[in-house]
């Protein structure tokens, strides 16, 4: 819609609703050519331009001479060099300039070659435009007008305040609503015309002016004089008090084009008259593309200048361009340029809009209205609608929509839970059964009935979506080959008189742990699943020193069982330790090298082996080889000194009868000795053990004398699920559990390593429990969004992680914890999780080789 001009230019000033609207328009073109000046007479310089009508001008000197170029322009209106500078502004300029007074921003620039009169010019009309704004201000009875001032001038790319006498550069910063502001800049509140007529003045004499051989006062820089005008209606009865209009109109001068030739100008005017033309020359490019449409990048930011007027060259402003020039022939190149750049100026469009402000008083109105509102809809008694009850009430109601909106997540949060562990349960999705096929829908149902608090624990999605084809994809092969690597829930079609069996994980057959749950019987499910939150909740309260864990530990160990320190020290009996064991090097667990060879050493079972062992190791002096660091040679008491094996991490050559990785995982593929390991079978008390006829109650003895001595020693729970899930009762593995036994006797009785470990724990322990119960589920996103981990099934990792942590009390739990940490560390590694949240720096990599993982755990440990 177009804005409505008559209005405007006339000479009332009336404010239409027609104007709201954005109104799209051409800039305002006009040439202006001034009389040739004494000089180019003297010269004998004939005049080019004639000016035919209001609209056309023409070369008229032997127009075939310059063939190229046209001999006629056309633009909104052009001036003959005896029109005056009234004429101009009255005719076109006044019209836009007097925009502002309707809340719309404007801009008139005069642009042309130097001496062409620009200055001449846009003085004039700046007068009328004030004295016609003052004038308009003062006729006008119900409305109230505030205007300032301020005004600038670019000169050799600086910025500077003509209104401050500091000659300070100013910066240009990028305002999301107002576009490039000036930073600083003096803002004067003027009292009336003849202040800003003082102001205008005193920005002339600050302006940058310096004498040519074209123009004895030639303008050195751009100059942008800005007048803000802000009105509002009186407040009466009935007026239009909403609106309160605030707009800009400037009165740009720039400085000329010219040619050092013709202004012989050298030093400073040559330095200045540079930085003119380039400005000019990105104005004129600015010009060209938006003329093009604007589609093309538009290089405002090439200059300052073009930079600060880029809302008036195509935004939200009306727009008038003045260009001027010389008749003479002696500047005819300048003249083509400047009707080339007044050409493309006149198919620039601006989107001029009206900027209304609201005012304080429309203000004020408005909130009336909205309380009263407000009051009407919270049914508070008549004239209650006083601000302080209106926020008490409404506080009161957002608390108790926050409490339903809470309960309603929670309840949705177990909804899902339910339905992703029936579909794992099931293997079916119930979303994706026909209608009518109710039988899986009636277990659905069926569940939703019952309350499983803890169901995410057993979440299945993350299992499939992050189960053992994840970790095949990352290379996490962490079991064996003999071990069933089935972590993805089951498919199972239900069958509703049946009993849904539920095996959590294959590998554990060997353990006879099965979970079995019956359809009919969904109470029972989730008591037990009630029973494991309540568990956790209680755990979590237990936490809070990781002591507390430990002896709720110890005490849940079966009396039957010889205590952890009688089996280290049965151990110790059959073995003894290396001469240098006591010197041994333990680092931190955060990765510092360590000398571990010395405590295995502790392994070799008689005093030949010894001598042998410690032979390999020690140099022509008796001294340690740096060998030593490299080597974890382990006897099992169990084997003769012809079985010792050494596990080389690092140097292949070393002369003991040695066994490298993949004979001792051939070893261990082709031992007699099933994997499966025997039934849980609880010895006799006081019966001895034999280990070659009993190993797998010896296997059951050393497994929770481990597990003791891991609550001890606060070990890592990925090293104790890794472990887990590696040795699983194989005879082969009699190696490894006595090293573990070995290595966690020492660790216990390593005070400060114990104390670092302990502590490690106890963060890792209170940075679940505060996780948990801390955040909300808002934070919560933020803090997974932060630390890298997707929002997909955030929650879900959150609660397998807080399981992870809490329930290790006994080997039940273990085994829980090692299938959903297997499934976690599919999860971490693939998402790159922050190793601290999960204890991944403890994490052998890639390699879960039974020799691997225990030759980089011992290296970190
Ligand atoms: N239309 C005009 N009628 C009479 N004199 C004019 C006219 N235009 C300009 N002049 C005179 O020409 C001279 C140069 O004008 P002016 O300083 O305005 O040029 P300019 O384009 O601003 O030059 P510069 O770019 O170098 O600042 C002045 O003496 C001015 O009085």
């Amino acid at each position: 819609m177009r804005l409505n001009m008559e209005s405007i230019s006339g000479d009332e000033f009336e404010i239409s609703d027609e104007q709201d609207s954005t109104a799209q328009e051409k800039i305002f073109v006009t040439v202006r050519v001034r009389p040739l000046n004494g000089k180019e007479i003297a010269k004998g310089d004939a005049s080019d331009w004639e000016c035919i009508n209001n609209t056309t001008i023409i070369f008229k000197n032997n127009p075939s001479e310059r063939s190229t170029y046209p001999n006629a322009y056309t633009f909104d209106r052009v001036y003959g060099c005896d029109s005056s500078t009234k004429e101009v502004y009255e005719e076109g300029v006044k019209g836009i300039a007097l925009s502002v007074l309707n809340g719309i921003n404007s801009s008139i620039f005069a642009y042309g070659q130097t001496s062409s009169g620009k200055t001449y010019t846009m003085s004039g009309i700046t007068e009328y435009a004030i004295a016609d704004i003052y004038d308009y201000i003062s006729r006008q009875n119900d409305r109230e007008f505030a205007l300032k001032f301020s005004a600038i001038e670019i000169y050799n790319e600086c910025v500077r305040d003509l209104l401050s006498h500091d000659g300070a550069q100013l910066r240009l910063l990028d305002d999301p609503e107002k576009g490039v502001v000036v930073e600083k800049l003096t803002e004067a509140n003027l009292r009336d015309c003849n202040h800003l007529k003082e102001l205008i003045s005193a920005c002339e004499a600050e302006r940058q002016t310096g004498e040519t051989t074209l123009n004895e006062m030639s303008s050195r820089s751009h100059q942008i004089l800005r007048l803000t005008v802000e009105s509002s209606a009186c407040a009466y009865e009935g007026s239009d008090s909403g609106r309160t209009l605030a707009a800009s109109v400037n009165f740009v001068d720039l400085a000329g084009s010219e040619r050092a030739s013709q202004t012989l100008a050298a030093g400073t005017r040559l330095k200045e008259g540079s930085h003119i033309n380039r400005s000019l020359l990105t104005l004129g490019t600015v010009i060209r593309k938006l003329s093009e449409g604007g589609k093309s990048h538009i290089p405002y930011r090439n200059s300052k200048l073009t930079r600060i007027l880029q809302n008036s060259l195509g935004g939200n402003a009306r727009t008038a361009i003045v260009c001027t020039m010389s008749p003479a022939h002696s500047h005819v190149d300048q003249s083509r340029n400047t009707l080339l750049f007044a050409s493309c100026a006149k198919d620039v469009s601006t989107n001029a809009q009206v900027n209304v402000v609201i005012s304080d008083k429309a203000l004020v109105k408005q909130l009336q209205q909205e309380l009263a509102r407000l009051a009407n809809e919270l049914k508070l008694p008549p004239g209650s609608n006083d601000s302080a009850a209106l926020i008490k009430e409404m506080e009161l109601q957002i608390e108790k929509m926050g409490k339903e909106i809470e309960e309603l997540t929670q309840q949705r949060d177990r909804a899902e839970s339910r339905l992703d562990y029936l579909i794992r349960v099931t293997g079916t999705d119930p979303n994706s059964l026909p209608w009518g096929e109710t039988e899986t829908s009636d277990i659905y149902e069926k569940s939703l009935i019952n309350e499983y608090p803890a169901l995410e624990t057993y979440e299945g999605d993350s299992m499939n979506k992050y189960g053992h084809a994840d970790m095949e994809g990352s290379k996490v092969d962490f079991l064996d080959e003999n071990s069933p690597r089935h972590f993805s829930g089951q498919h199972y079609v239900p069958d509703p008189s049946k009993e849904i069996t539920i095996n959590p994980e294959d590998s554990y057959k060997d353990q006879s742990i099965e979970k079995t749950l019956s359809i009919d019987n969904n109470n029972n499910i989730a008591k037990v699943l009630e029973d494991s939150s309540k568990e956790e909740d209680q755990n979590i309260e237990e936490i809070s020193s990781i002591n507390n864990i430990i002896t709720a530990d110890e005490t849940g160990m079966d009396d039957s069982y010889e205590s952890p320190k009688e089996i280290t020290q049965d151990v110790q009996t059959k073995v003894e330790r290396s001469p240098c064991s006591s010197d041994s090097e333990i680092s931190d667990s955060e990765g510092i090298c360590l000398t571990r060879s010395k405590s295995c050493y502790a392994l070799t079972t008689n005093a030949s082996s010894e001598k042998e062992v410690i032979a390999e190791n020690t140099d022509d002096n008796g001294s340690e080889t740096g060998k030593q660091d490299e080597h974890i040679q382990i006897i099992p008491r169990s084997k003769s000194e012809a079985d010792v094996k050494t596990i080389d991490q690092q140097d292949s050559s070393t002369p003991v009868t040695s066994l490298d990785e993949k004979e001792i995982e051939q070893k261990i593929r082709s031992s007699d000795v099933s994997n499966e390991p025997d039934k849980k079978t609880e010895p006799e008390a006081n019966e001895p053990i034999d280990p070659e006829k009993d190993w797998s109650m010896v296997f059951e003895k050393q497994r929770r004398e481990i597990i003791k001595l891991w609550n001890e020693c606060n070990t890592p729970l990925i090293h104790r699920t890794y472990f887990f899930l590696l040795f699983k009762g194989d005879r082969s593995d009699s190696v490894y559990m006595e090293v573990e036994l070995r290595r966690l006797s020492f660790l216990k009785n390593t005070p400060s390593r114990a104390t670092s470990a302990r502590a490690l724990s106890r963060e890792r322990v209170m940075l679940s429990k505060k996780m948990l119960k801390k955040f909300s589920s808002t934070q919560r996103d933020v803090l997974f969004q932060k630390w890298g981990i997707s929002l997909d099934s955030k929650y879900r990792r959150f609660q397998l992680s807080q399981l992870v942590w809490t329930k290790t009390n006994d080997i039940d739990h273990i085994k829980e914890s090692a299938e959903i940490v297997a499934k976690l560390v599919g999860i971490v590694e693939l998402n790159q999780t922050p190793k601290e949240l999960f204890g991944l720096s403890f994490l052998p990599k890639q390699d879960h080789s039974k020799s691997s993982f225990y030759k980089s755990t011992i290296s970190f440990t």
